[in-house]
């Protein structure tokens, strides 16, 4: 019944824009063609004068060349020097590196944002360029438009806000949102990153703020993975939040009410689902920085009957594993080592557990595949939450985290218990690998650290991979400076190589997802696989590594 009032309200949605475009003809003109900013495709364009200089999927600015400004209607609507796009790149550099902005130091240089107000004006006005100029520069801004700066972009949202981008789906669109996929101008779309804002980064609920997280992983599968510009599409569905001071200010963008739970959460979710794939049934939605306790559901919800995955929870899973297998290398062992590692994981959410499921499977892969290596790798982690060591006396345990819950007779021949702090547990364990993924910065406290020290390995892992920067577990010159040069050390956001004297760098190297993910996305359109399954993470997981 649902489906066919759905399909019923998306068919009239179509014969309303018919109806618009015979009584508006301009509407529907003939098309006319220019080339692209890299002067060798033809693009046609239906748009005249003005409505083409504000669209940033068409505009190529100064670039149109008179007889395209002639073509189009743009004569005296430009300065009158034609620039090339290497010139107009030139241009913009100047202005963004005026700056001077080292922007691995992310939010806490005050120019962080500056540079992305500055990026994300030129996103608005002449997409082609943006790319360029990303692209060109990765490295560079990554850090802007991703992490960390991101984080503090949300954070602002709702004073930035200038130009929409992407779609909105609201509590208040229960009903609507068959009809309202065909609002998005882009009769293709590859790539969808949706979030509900309930956990982005390691900085809470930021409500529909947290938009800035889909676009600035979207940038990415442009940028890193190539994918069409005008077939991505950031979604953010509002459904609430429980952020107080949020719900207090006027300001805010978002629906203030709390955040919606249970059936009426689920519907909500499923209702978008159904709409998207109508609409785009080839579709690939990457779910982002949804609260673990709905990370999970969702996934078992969709995955084995959507092309869908949960970033957080499988492309985390995948950069860490890449992480621990290349620790293995540069600890000088045999890679059929890995399974003999024992690993301390600090964050039992979305993704801590994520890693942790997943590494236990490569592991027991390595070990032939049977239950009881299955059974037997589980033994290899040590899971802390906010409340300790996990183990199978914790009262009403999470179901996700279960399977990693310590025996607490074999816990406590080792000195440990339920609740144990980190520190005791990195006492008593020695492991060869710390992985944080809390979302508390500072955790790896100097006790933590000194107590790394007792690693059985001669080459510890440190991965402080909670973001912003600010979230991470610890800093790089922290972890060398005190457990030592002989260190592997990775963060989620970028940090600086430290300097370790005598000519010595401490490599800082970054531990993010944004190292699978577009490549999970690209891998999947191009194979047309219908679900993303296990084994296509694990061999990009693998690749990665
Ligand atoms: N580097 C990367 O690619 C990624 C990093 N992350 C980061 O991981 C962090 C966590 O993300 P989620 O798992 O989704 O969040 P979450 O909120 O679901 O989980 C956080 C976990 O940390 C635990 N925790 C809190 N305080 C703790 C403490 N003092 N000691 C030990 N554990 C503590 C909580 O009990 C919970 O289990 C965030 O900062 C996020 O930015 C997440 C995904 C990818
Ligand atoms: C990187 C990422 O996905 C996160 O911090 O949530
Ligand atoms: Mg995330």
């Amino acid at each position: 019944m649902s489906n066919f009032y759905n399909q019923t309200r998306a068919a009239s949605s179509l014969m309303r824009r018919l109806k618009r475009s015979l009584i508006n003809p301009t509407a529907v003109t003939r098309p006319r063609c220019f080339t692209t900013a890299e002067g060798h495709r033809p693009t046609l364009v239906h748009k005249r004068s003005l409505d083409i200089l504000h669209d940033p999927w068409f505009n190529k600015g100064t670039a149109f060349s008179m007889t395209e400004r002639d073509r189009l209607d743009l004569r005296g609507l430009l300065p009158p020097n034609v620039m090339s796009s290497e010139q107009q790149i030139e241009r913009f550099m100047v202005d963004l590196k005026r700056l001077e902005v080292q922007a691995r130091d992310g939010p806490s240089d005050p120019n962080a944002l500056a540079k992305w107000r500055i990026l994300n004006r030129l996103h608005d006005r002449n997409e082609t360029m943006y790319y360029k100029v990303l692209i060109a520069n990765i490295e560079e801004y990554a850090p802007i438009v991703y992490t960390p700066t991101v984080g503090l972009v949300c954070q602002n949202y709702s004073g930035l806000f200038r130009r929409p981008r992407g779609m909105y789906f609201s509590a208040e669109d229960r009903g609507e949102m068959m009809s309202m996929v065909y609002n998005w101008p882009a009769d293709q779309v590859d790539m969808i990153v949706v979030t509900d804002g309930s956990r982005i980064l390691g900085l809470g609920d930021l409500g529909v703020q947290g938009i800035g997280i889909a676009i600035g992983k979207l940038d990415l599968y442009v940028a890193a993975a190539g994918i069409n510009p005008q077939r991505v599409l950031p979604v953010m569905i509002d459904v609430g939040t429980n952020n107080e001071k949020l719900l207090k200010n006027p300001l805010y963008l978002g629906l203030q009410q709390h955040r919606l739970d249970g059936d009426e959460y689920i519907a909500v979710i499923d209702e978008f689902m159904e709409a998207v794939f109508t609409r785009w049934p080839n579709v690939i939605v990457q779910f982002e920085d949804f609260q673990s306790k709905w990370a999970f559901k969702l996934l078992q919800r969709y995955r084995n009957t959507h092309r869908m995955f949960n970033d957080d929870v499988q492309g985390t899973a995948g950069v860490a594993i890449a992480g621990l297998l290349g620790a293995v290398r540069a600890q000088g062992r045999p890679m059929i080592d890995f399974p003999k590692q024992k690993i301390v994981v600090a964050g039992a959410g979305s993704a801590g557990i994520g890693v942790v499921n997943a590494a236990r499977k490569t592991m027991a892969r390595m070990l032939g595949n049977t239950e009881h290596a299955f059974d037997s790798a589980k033994s290899q982690f040590w899971v802390v939450d906010a409340n300790g060591l996990i183990t199978d006396e914790r009262e009403n345990i999470d179901p996700d985290a279960l399977p990693f819950a310590r025996n607490t007779n074999e816990a406590g021949r080792q000195g440990l218990r339920e609740g144990s702090s980190l520190v005791e547990v990195v006492r008593q364990v020695r492991p060869d690998v710390l992985l944080g993924l809390s979302g508390v910065g500072g955790l790896f406290s100097k006790e933590v650290l000194e107590a790394l020290k007792g690693s059985t390995s001669a080459k510890p892992a440190i991965f402080a991979m909670s973001n912003p920067t600010k979230n991470a577990e610890c800093t790089p010159e922290e972890a060398f400076s005190i457990v030592g040069d002989n260190i592997i050390f990775a963060s989620g956001s970028p940090f600086r190589d430290v300097d370790l004297g005598n000519r010595q760098i401490g490599h800082s190297n970054q531990g993010n997802n944004m190292y699978l993910f577009p490549g999970i996305g690209l891998g999947t359109l191009l194979s047309g696989s219908r679900i993303i399954s296990d084994g296509m993470l694990q061999a990009a997981a693998e690749r990665c590594g």
